[in-house]
């Protein structure tokens, strides 16, 4: 990796372990491994530097995103449902004070009501939802023109 190239952590959680089996009308084919490895790819691309993580507990979310303090330039955040529940989520969000870009596969909003409430959307740049995984690399697009216009002060 070049010394100028920023580093992002692409964080997963719950259930996103499983994809390209869960659900695949909802979520498609593509696995957690193809889509990690995208990301990687998309990363070079753009001259970032992109790590992969995946857990299915909360806390574990929680202490991958206070590690990233001082280690990453910026998170791109698929909460999966803890998206619907989790204050403690976006409070480390709010605290670790990195840019973050929410990201879901499916279009919450035209899901159940449930979904359509995001804890994670309050302390985010911003959310993309919909796009299937296509979506990570756009929030890779989205940091990386965040990160461009930064250091340029
Ligand atoms: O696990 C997930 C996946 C999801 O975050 C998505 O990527 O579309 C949407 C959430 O509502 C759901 O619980």
């Amino acid at each position: 990796m070049d010394s100028d190239m920023h580093k992002i952590l692409v964080l997963n959680g719950p259930n996103l372990n499983l994809l390209g089996t869960r659900q695949p009308e909802v979520y498609g084919n593509e696995t957690l491994a193809m889509l990690e490895k995208r990301c990687i790819d998309h990363g070079t691309a753009l001259r970032l530097s992109v790590e992969c993580e995946q857990t299915n507990h909360e806390g574990a979310l929680l202490d991958a995103l206070h590690g990233a303090r001082g280690v990453y330039a910026g998170i791109i955040l698929n909460a999966g449902a803890y998206t619907h529940t989790s204050v403690a989520l976006m409070d480390a969000i709010y605290s670790i004070e990195l840019p973050t870009v929410e990201v879901h596969l499916s279009n919450i909003h035209a899901r159940e009501e449930f979904r359509h409430r995001s804890y994670i959307s309050r302390a985010a740049i911003g959310q993309i939802c919909g796009f299937g995984t296509q979506g990570y690399l756009m929030a890779l697009d989205a940091l990386k023109t965040h990160l461009t216009k930064d250091d340029a002060g």
